[in-house]
């Protein structure tokens, strides 16, 4: 059985405000996306890796992943996170539809291989799998600077990433999802739960550590916990 990881990195980091992609930013010593890389090119349950590159930096990324034997290809992204998943899909034509295929945002450089275990582990009886975090925070629904709902916590989860599925099924959803006009989604199961309502998404445990560095602070955060990780 085939897997692939997907390495999203078609993204300009606005919010990070770097002038460059945050995903060349280095925490550790080491950038963001070859740490990101790294993590599935060492786990053993991971045959190749697809790296989706914002363009105008796709001979960058090509010559920081050129390290990792399992990159098979550096490819240029979309505008939006869905759109480079849909150029992934395109990199991947020639894969069987029962291969596993994980995405992964490159901005979560402390992934780690219980995380990827646990999602391969649970591809082996479910089409989506998505990794969650339980959240400290009372979330709410506003509408017009308002509450507008107040979901009990203890029903929320904050997704993570790597999100995995049967190649087969995100293929379908998506092929479904780009006839749609107002298509709009944060991450590939919001494709899977719209657009394919009776595939069940098992929710698997994530990881504090696996934060998705995206504002300056969190820079801050991932410096701190790049040394965390080298020091246990
Ligand atoms: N057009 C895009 C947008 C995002 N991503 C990737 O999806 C992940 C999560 O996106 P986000 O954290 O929003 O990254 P950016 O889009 O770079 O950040 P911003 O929204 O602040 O511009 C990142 O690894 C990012 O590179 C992508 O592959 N293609
Ligand atoms: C996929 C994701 O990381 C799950 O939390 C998140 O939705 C990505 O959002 P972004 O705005 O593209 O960073």
């Amino acid at each position: 059985m085939r897997t692939v990881a997907v390495v999203l990195a078609g993204g300009i980091g606005q919010r990070m405000g770097a002038g460059r992609p945050k995903q060349f930013l280095e925490v550790g010593g080491r950038p963001i996306l070859s740490l990101a890389v790294a993590a599935f090119d060492a786990h053993p349950g991971v045959d190749a890796v697809v790296v989706v590159m914002a363009a105008g930096h796709l001979r960058a990324a090509a010559a920081l992943t050129a390290p990792y034997g399992k990159v098979a290809a550096v490819v240029e992204g979309g505008d939006t996170r869905t759109a480079s998943t849909v150029a992934a899909l395109t990199a991947l034509a020639d894969e069987p539809a029962d291969a596993k295929v994980l995405f992964h945002d490159a901005a979560r450089p402390f992934v780690d291989a219980a995380t990827i275990d646990r999602v391969l582990a649970a591809l082996d009886d479910a089409d989506a799998v998505a990794v969650g975090v339980p959240s400290a925070d009372t979330i709410v629904e506003i509408a017009d600077g308002t509450v507008a709902a107040m979901p009990a916590r203890h029903t929320l989860v904050r997704f993570q990433t790597p999100q995995g599925f049967r190649l087969g099924v995100i293929r379908a959803a998506y092929d479904r999802a780009l006839a749609d006009p107002a298509l709009h989604a944060t991450d590939d199961c919001g494709i899977v739960h719209r657009y394919l309502p009776d595939v069940p998404i098992r929710v698997v445990a994530g990881d504090e550590r696996n934060l998705k560095v995206t504002h300056p602070l969190d820079i801050v955060i991932a410096e701190h916990l790049a040394t965390e990780t080298e020091t246990v």
